[in-house]
């Protein structure tokens, strides 16, 4: 069916809702329901983070702290989508992050933890959470493995003093690096055991028990995951705008990062236009991500230096105080709209960074223009960001903070977020905590599905026939009323469980 002339005028076409004075958020706008003749699996979400970076989905985990380390890295990837590692460590801790999530292949993250044959483990407190402890001829991970001690072994031994290579069980028995999930559950599974190292070129990666090959068996079937030309997961790197930042960038690279962030607030800065003019020069087969920009000038000034991607948003994170400290940002949905019209001229993928509170919010960012989303709140709360979870008022919660806030500058990025000369602090972000939400790897593949059904009810089965149906004004907007928006959510209940799946 063809709707290029609608019957009569109805709802608003972007480009005039858009062009009105108003910064408008997600939850301000609401798409009009299109025409349906596809099932919801049609629905195609894989996009572009930037230029050269393809995703089978448009899902982007923050270069926070409190967010993108390894293990998010290495599950973001498996997902289809990416992690941008943050920058708040030393180069080399952040390389090591980088080269750890590129180093394995199933989204499991154990941390085993080694000895070598002629320590001693003298407490149970030595095994931490694991059941068996790995030895390797230098007793640390990338080192040739030996054999193992477990728990229960360690448990009957009568003198704890003796050294491992008295009673370890020698064993080189493992796994390549690179086998997949129905790979080792087989092995597991013909061996009768309940463990297996992966070995990469001779040396320990990680260790995989049953128990979390049986945790991820439980989780949606994961699709093709994102592998670069490396053959690695694909993972990405943050950096700043400064001197050091070359060095720290030469780091990064070496440790395979396939694109690097340039992380800022306010993008359009002279530092940032030499950074990635640097970047280009040095590094041409690198894609890198300008940001963060809200305006078409920021952005135009961004693409002319060169970017293969733009992050967009200023002040709508979850965690934000810009706009109240600075005065200064755009409401999430205008910026995203406005930004995406002048990139897609270029060909240059736009990332809509902060805001995102649920799946809806997904659809809206992704319709009005951009190809993928950052997503910090969103992530921050499962079991493969960092840090341990803890207990506030009875509910499971992990930490999460603003990169800008006191907390997270005091750690390491006060050079980059207070000027060289500054003397007075100032935060932009707070520090706060999330509930958890269990694994992205269950999460975010029920997610992707509610976003279908979006793209669906609006007639797109892709986010480019999605962005054609907004420019050529057959996808028709309106503003919400607060009265509107109240009515768009559950009301009027005493009470209510809200469980999505
Ligand atoms: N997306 C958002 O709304 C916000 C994000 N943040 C986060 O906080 C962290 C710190 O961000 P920022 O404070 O923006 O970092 P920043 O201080 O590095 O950047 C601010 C901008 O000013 C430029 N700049 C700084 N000093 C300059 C000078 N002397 N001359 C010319 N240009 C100069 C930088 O290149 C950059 O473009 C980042 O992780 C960022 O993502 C912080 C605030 C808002
Ligand atoms: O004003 C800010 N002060 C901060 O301290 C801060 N830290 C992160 N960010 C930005 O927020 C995004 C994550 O937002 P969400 O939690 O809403 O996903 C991130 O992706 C960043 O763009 C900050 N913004
Ligand atoms: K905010």
């Amino acid at each position: 069916m063809n709707f290029t002339q609608p019957p009569s005028e109805d709802g608003f076409a972007a480009e005039k809702l858009f062009n009105q004075g108003y910064s408008y958020t997600y939850d301000d706008v609401i798409f009009l329901p299109h025409y349906i003749d596809f099932p919801t699996d049609a629905v195609q979400l894989d996009t572009r983070l930037s230029r050269n970076i393809p995703l089978s989905i448009p899902c982007v985990a923050s270069p926070m702290d409190t967010v993108s380390e390894s293990h998010m890295a290495v599950a973001m990837a498996a997902l289809g989508g990416i992690a941008i590692i943050h920058s708040n460590t030393t180069p080399s801790g952040q390389a090591a992050m980088i080269r750890s999530a590129k180093s394995r292949r199933v989204p499991i993250h154990s941390n085993p933890i080694f000895s070598s044959p002629s320590g001693r483990i003298v407490s149970i407190d030595d095994f931490g959470d694991s059941q068996c402890i790995l030895v390797t001829e230098s007793g640390s991970v990338k080192s040739k493995l030996l054999g193992y001690v477990s728990k229960s072994d360690w448990m009957k031994l009568s003198d704890k003093e003796v050294k491992i290579y008295d009673y370890m069980v020698n064993s080189s028995v493992s796994v390549p690096w690179s086998s997949n999930l129905s790979e080792i559950d087989a092995f597991l599974e013909g061996k009768s055991r309940d463990f297996v190292p992966l070995v990469r070129d001779d040396e320990v990666v990680d260790v995989v028990t049953k128990e979390e090959v049986e945790r991820i068996k439980g989780y949606p079937k994961l699709v093709a995951g994102s592998i670069g030309a490396d053959g690695e997961w694909l993972v990405g790197a943050a950096i700043g705008t400064r001197e050091q930042d070359r060095e720290r960038l030469e780091h990064l690279v070496k440790a395979g990062a396939n694109v690097v962030v340039l992380d800022s607030s306010q993008g359009n800065s002279i530092y940032q236009i030499e950074m990635i003019k640097y970047v280009k020069k040095m590094y041409p087969e690198l894609d890198v991500i300008g940001g963060n920009v809200v305006t078409v000038n920021q952005a135009a000034n961004l693409i002319q230096a060169g970017v293969d991607g733009l992050r967009v948003g200023m002040g709508s994170g979850s965690i934000c105080t810009t706009q109240e400290v600075c005065a200064v940002g755009r409401g999430q949905a205008t910026a995203v709209y406005k930004v995406s019209s002048i990139a897609s001229k270029s060909g240059v993928p736009v990332i809509a960074d902060g805001g995102i509170s649920y799946s809806g919010h997904i659809v809206k960012a992704l319709v009005l223009g951009a190809s993928t989303v950052m997503m910090g709140s969103f992530l921050a709360g499962s079991t493969e960001a960092p840090g341990a979870y803890s207990y506030l008022n009875g509910q499971r919660i992990k930490k999460y903070r603003g990169m800008g806030s006191l907390e997270a500058m005091t750690k390491g990025s006060d050079a980059r977020y207070l000027g060289d000369t500054a003397k007075l602090k100032i935060a932009q972000g707070v520090v706060g905590a999330v509930a958890d939400k269990g694994s992205v790897l269950k999460f975010i593949p029920y997610t992707m599905q509610a976003v279908k059904q979006g793209f669906q009810d609006l007639g797109a089965s892709s986010l480019l026939s999605a962005h054609d149906l907004l420019r050529s004004r057959e996808l028709r907007l309106e503003v919400r009323t607060g009265a509107a928006q109240v009515e768009g959510a559950v009301h009027g209940l005493v009470s209510y469980e809200k469980k999505s799946f």
